[in-house]
């Protein structure tokens, strides 16, 4: 029985595969350089607080510890909105599409309270290296260049071309990096055959009943809408105060949307596909209820609203983030105001949800601004034929053999990978990492860690993953399992 699925088998490649087993002198190394890029604080604070001189100096950390990426004749390097890294790797086949790897150097704030040690010592305690980035993202971005330079030094030479494309400002949009470098790629006339980026992982715990871990590999992403409501009054003495002020209205509207749920979309897209698949992974009788969603697929869909993580996978979702009123403690406020941060569900688009949140509000005193806003992500195939999802698969298997199932998911946050539509239908978030609801909130959280064990698999993981890309041919239908 063949695992892969939907690709042709390693006979067909050329060159011998390099196996990916590494010295204890690398696997020190590559720990090392790790912790040394988390004590580097690129962190992005707003689009236009980023901390440039961090920035510039991970751009001359990369070089110094990866000297054969910088130095190989088949390697491009460019930098890309001055702090952003694009690497053009050439194939030796240049009838083959190229793809691309996706990371980004910034991180998010972190201060010190909380954590168990300081957020960028990248320190390493009980077999966990600490810090700010070690999920999210410095992890995927350390590993594609440490795994390119192993293979680099063991005399890889790539067939199928491919890009390395490290963004500096995804924390605060991507306008500045990741979108340049695609236009920069648009204008070379580059298409793509996929990209992979961060946004999600072997999820190990996040559903109920399911003890087995199992890869998610994201094939859409939630739309977004940063909503500012206003409400305007008159304003006056507090001594003598109207039945209602421009706090009271506007705290009526926001608390409204708050309790309001949008519309449960659960019942097609790939949330119902991964249930599917994993129905046989339950124990009794959720396996039955999962193998039979035609009849019980209310009975599921009230069961993920339930939990907090489940919730955002069946519905778009309205987090009140920002709230601010009043100049002085005896003054009538004359404005009012708060942020909405709405994710789209990817059956609805940001039209359909303003219509929602008007109707919700349902008053004509609170101004409806919408600061930015875009719909949920195409859906990117995981058939058969689709050679990034087969080739993440086929590594899943082959790296993490334990685990049984590979599934499409939604990822609910935004990535970098975004950016990208203009150059492939193929857009893939998977980090291949295990991650419990606990790791889960220590990104953007505290004690953000990841295990030396888990980096070195990150590292292996690309090793084979780079090697399976320059399979000799494209995904072939289906072959019938013996
Ligand atoms: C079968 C259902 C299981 C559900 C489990 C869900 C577990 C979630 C797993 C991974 C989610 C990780 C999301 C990471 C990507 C988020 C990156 C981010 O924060 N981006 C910003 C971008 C913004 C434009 C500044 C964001 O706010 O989304
Ligand atoms: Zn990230
Ligand atoms: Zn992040």
């Amino acid at each position: 029985v063949s695992r892969s699925k939907g690709l042709r088998g390693t006979e067909s490649q050329r060159e011998p595969r390099i196996p990916s087993q590494f010295s204890q002198e690398q696997r020190i190394a590559m720990k090392e350089a790790l912790k040394g890029a988390i004590q580097i604080p690129t962190v992005s604070f707003s689009p236009k607080e980023l901390n440039t001189t961090a920035l510039a100096e991970f751009g001359e950390y990369i070089r110094k510890v990866f000297p054969t990426v910088f130095h190989t004749s088949f390697i491009r390097h460019e930098v890309v909105g001055n702090y952003s890294h694009l690497f053009t790797i050439k194939g030796s086949d240049p009838s083959m599409q190229p793809y691309m790897l996706l990371a980004h150097i910034d991180v998010v704030p972190a201060p010190d309270k909380g954590w168990d040690v300081p957020p960028f010592s990248g320190l390493e305690r009980d077999g966990f290296i600490y810090g700010r980035g070690t999920l999210d993202n410095k992890n995927s971005l350390m590993a594609i260049l440490q795994a390119l330079e192993l293979l680099l030094i063991r005399n890889y030479i790539p067939r199928r071309s491919f890009f390395i494309a490290l963004g500096h400002d995804e924390e605060v949009s991507g306008i500045n990096g990741a979108q340049k470098i695609s236009a920069l790629l648009q204008a070379r006339g580059v298409q793509l055959a996929f990209v992979v980026d961060e946004g999600s992982f072997i999820l190990d715990g996040f559903l109920p009943n399911l003890k087995k871990p199992f890869a998610m590999v994201s094939v859409s992403e939630k739309g977004a809408i940063n909503l500012r409501l206003q409400v305007n009054m008159t304003p006056g003495h507090s001594s003598a105060p109207p039945k209602e002020t421009s706090i009271g209205i506007l705290a009526a509207a926001v608390s409204r949307l708050e309790q309001t749920p949008m519309p449960n979309m659960f019942g097609s897209g790939p949330l119902r596909m991964a249930l599917e698949q994993l129905a046989n992974e339950f124990p009794f009788p959720t396996n039955i209820v999962l193998n039979n969603l035609w009849l019980f697929r209310p009975l599921v869909s009230r069961l993920m609203e339930r939990n907090y993580v489940t919730n955002p996978m069946v519905r778009t979702t309205a987090a009140l983030t920002m709230f601010n009123a009043g100049i002085k403690e005896n003054v009538i406020p004359p404005v009012a105001e708060a942020i909405i941060n709405f994710r789209i569900h990817p059956a609805q688009t940001v039209q359909e949800v303003l219509k929602l949140a008007k109707d919700i509000v349902a008053d004509d005193r609170v101004q409806f601004h919408v600061l930015d806003a875009f719909d949920p992500l195409p859906i990117s195939p995981s058939d058969d034929q689709a050679l990034g999802y087969q080739l993440l698969r086929q590594t899943i298997q082959s790296v993490f053999p334990e685990v049984n199932i590979v599934a499409p998911g939604t990822c609910i946050g935004n990535t970098d990978s975004r950016h990208y539509l203009n150059l492939t239908t193929g857009i893939y978030r998977f980090n291949p990492v295990y991650l419990q609801p606990q790791s889960f909130s220590s990104i953007h959280g505290i004690n953000e860690k990841i295990s030396v064990e888990a980096y070195e698999t990150q590292v292996k993981f690309i090793f084979e993953f780079i090697q399976n890309g320059d399979t000799d041919v494209e995904p072939v239908p289906h072959l019938h399992e013996l």
